[in-house]
């Protein structure tokens, strides 16, 4: 059966006519059941309920229900509904103040919610005097007073909210923070650095570590996935081995790139604490959000009271970048356009005449490719691990789709006709991304690398930093493909000196600030964006709202 066929894939339209036409199957089905199972067979209801079961496909938590044709009153009293955060327990949906849940998501933003403000309600005990003794010593110069603030703010908070665009110190802060924390609270800190994704946390090890190493009294730290930090005991999928009953053990728990953690690994995450750990969220609420359900980094951000640093001083990042990133930030079309047309060194803007492309188009992305590509392969050829890798990070084309003209498919497939194809199962100075964890290589999905000779007439691949390379010989490898393209997904986390964005056309509902944003912040000195004015305007313009009720009141 192809996809097509099947009667439930999400993207088919379910055969209907009535209130629940023009949603797609799978929520139609899904709502079907819950109301075969709970007896409710009023069409309004069970369009509530497709709507609430399609919300969490595009990320979120419940549905706004305010003026559809469900009708308030109809919806509220269903056997299918529990009405209010004091409704029965035992029903699959829930309506809080015009928003519909399934119940589990209802519970998780419960969970979040008052978790972070009874963190938020006791004071952290922190001894004052040793506190600025370790700021002063930390910051010399004082010259940063938002990352000393986020020092204080550790110190006698229990939650805490670090964030910033790329480059504004979040790491070198979370460095400080630990060593500042372990001054204050004295010898046997038990700290966890944690990062949703396994390269996100191979990345925090690698800058703490680096930055602890110049400071006094803290030895390396351990990062972990938070899934690994919450244990999964062999066997089960929905458990976590940590939870409310078995809390973890550590004083602090730091959370890097916390804008792609979901509401429901949050809830998970913020149960398995102890009430006297103190939680250190670090961020960027403006990338995009996680692939599941909920933005939480960002509904904290604009919700809690207090607990929030933001850094804004970008340390190691051009003044034209930033600007550029400030302007999408903002929401500002015509100043991000007029800063992408200026003609600056660092950003430029190729505007094709129509939503196709011609060659002309082309001619400095292609010439990048070629480059970059004749840069690996020399490096690759020279056995030289350290330059092959400086080549990978040079300039990555990112797009915004998997297929279809504008698509990672077709784009990775002229990149490589561009560069041409070295022989064999392994060529030389061919760029790889892994696309699974592997434990036993040590090597996470989204990693990169490139295949390279082995100066005596084989070849092993090249991963990690330039200046500390590690080397896998091909048949240990995980899964990989070639990496001549990403998506802005996957380039999440990551930066390259040169970036080139291809903007698919403005109807594409994939255009969105968040897109933009985190696309423009993966480049270190230069991004050049494909695409029309109307491209760039409908992406600006269109900030990811995710619904959620964590910035409510209840
Ligand atoms: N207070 C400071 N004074 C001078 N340089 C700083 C300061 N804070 C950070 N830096 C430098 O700025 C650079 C970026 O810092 P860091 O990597 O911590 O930023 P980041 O926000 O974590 O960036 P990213 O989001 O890209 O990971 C580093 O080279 C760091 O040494």
């Amino acid at each position: 059966m192809t996809t097509t066929d099947d009667p439930y894939a999400a993207t088919v339209p379910w055969r209907e006519t009535g209130l629940l036409s023009g949603l797609t199957s799978a929520d139609v089905h899904v709502a079907r059941r819950l109301g075969a199972i709970g007896g409710e067979d009023d069409e309004r209801v069970l369009l509530a309920a497709a709507l609430a079961v399609q919300a969490l496909r595009s990320g979120s938590v419940c549905v706004v229900l305010d003026g559809t044709p469900g009708g308030d009153d109809v919806v509220r009293r269903s056997p299918l509904v529990a009405d209010g955060p004091d409704g029965p327990a035992d029903r699959p949906l829930r309506w809080v103040d015009g928003r519909l849940y399934l119940d589990r998501y209802w519970r998780d933003e419960q969970t979040v919610r008052s978790a972070m403000h009874e963190r938020l309600a006791r004071p952290a005990p922190a001894d004052p005097v040793a506190l600025s003794a370790a700021i002063d010593r930390l910051y010399p110069s004082a010259s940063d007073e938002a990352q000393r603030e986020a020092l204080r703010t550790a110190a006698t908070s229990y939650l805490t909210v670090l964030t910033g665009g790329p480059g504004t110190g979040k790491t070198t802060t979370v460095a400080r923070l630990v060593a500042a924390l372990q001054a204050a609270a004295g010898p046997g800190l038990r700290v966890a650095l944690a990062a949703p994704t396994g390269k996100a946390a191979a990345r925090l090890q690698e800058s703490v570590n680096t930055e602890v190493a110049a400071l006094d009294g803290v030895g390396p730290l351990q990062a972990t996935t938070i899934h690994r930090l919450l244990g999964r005991p062999p066997g089960t999928t929905t458990r976590f081995r940590h939870d409310r009953l078995r809390r973890l053990p550590h004083d602090v728990v730091v959370v890097d790139e916390s804008s792609m953690v979901s509401l429901s690994l949050m809830a998970r995450l913020v149960e398995a604490l102890r009430p006297t750990a103190r939680l250190v969220l670090v961020g960027d609420p403006d990338q995009l959000a996680s692939v599941e359900a909920g933005a939480v980094l960002g509904d904290l951000v604009a919700a809690l009271p207090r607990g929030v640093v933001r850094l804004t001083r970008a340390h190691r990042y051009g003044a034209s970048l930033a600007a550029l990133a400030e302007a999408i930030r903002h929401g500002d079309a015509d100043t991000t356009l007029a800063l992408l047309r200026s003609g600056d060194e660092h950003r430029s803007l190729v505007e094709p005449a129509a939503d196709r492309l011609s060659p002309s188009d082309l001619v400095g992305l292609r010439a990048d490719i070629e480059a970059s590509g004749a840069a690996l392969v020399d490096a690759a050829r020279a056995n030289d691990a350290p330059a092959a890798l400086r080549a990978l990070g040079t300039h990555r084309l990112l797009v915004a789709h998997r297929e279809g003209p504008f698509g990672l498919a077709h784009w990775a497939a002229t990149a490589e006709a561009w560069i041409g194809s070295g022989a064999g199962a392994w060529p030389v100075g061919r760029p790889l991304l892994v696309t699974e964890n592997d434990r036993a290589s040590g090597l996470y999905n989204g990693d990169t690398g490139v295949v390279i000779s082995d100066g005596l007439g084989g070849v092993v691949v090249a991963f990690g930093e330039p200046e500390n390379p590690r080397l896998v010989r091909p048949h240990r490898l995980p899964a990989v493909q070639p990496v001549h393209a990403m998506t802005v997904h996957r380039g999440q986390g990551s930066q390259f000196d040169r970036v080139t964005l291809l903007l698919p056309p403005a109807t594409s509902p994939l255009l969105t600030r968040e897109l933009l944003y985190t696309a423009v912040t993966r480049a270190r000195e230069k991004v050049r964006v494909i695409g029309t004015e109307d491209a760039v305007r409908a992406a600006v313009e269109r900030p990811v709202r995710r619904a959620s009720g964590l910035r409510e009141p209840r």
